[in-house]
């Protein structure tokens, strides 16, 4: 199942920038590990935002949630979900 994400990151403006760092940091690492088994089949920076847009290639709706409630940032996004499913017209044959 193929689910299109927009996450918008909101950091605390005083949130301490070590702590700030050490997030990013474990949630590149906890994306790529992702991405290597594809799960978070795209990744890409919404220009101009601390924001992305993200493709997830998952078994079930709860694992879609688990994964996204996994993530170190999670309690600083605000998440959007839209389910997506094949296009009539597309002549991608490994889009489901
Ligand atoms: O920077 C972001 O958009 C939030 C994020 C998701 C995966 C990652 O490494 O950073």
């Amino acid at each position: 199942m193929l689910f299109h994400v927009k996450m918008t990151v909101n950091l605390p403006v005083d949130m301490n920038p070590e702590a700030a760092a050490r997030l990013k940091a474990d949630e590149k690492a906890l994306a790529q590990r992702l991405q290597e088994q594809g799960k978070w089949r795209h990744l890409w920076r919404i220009a101009g935002h601390y924001a992305n847009y993200s493709v997830f290639d998952v078994d079930s709706v709860q694992e879609l949630h688990d994964l996204l409630m996994q993530l170190p940032l999670f309690p600083h996004m605000a998440i959007e979900i839209d389910a997506m499913c094949r296009h009539p017209s597309s002549i991608r044959d490994d889009d489901r």
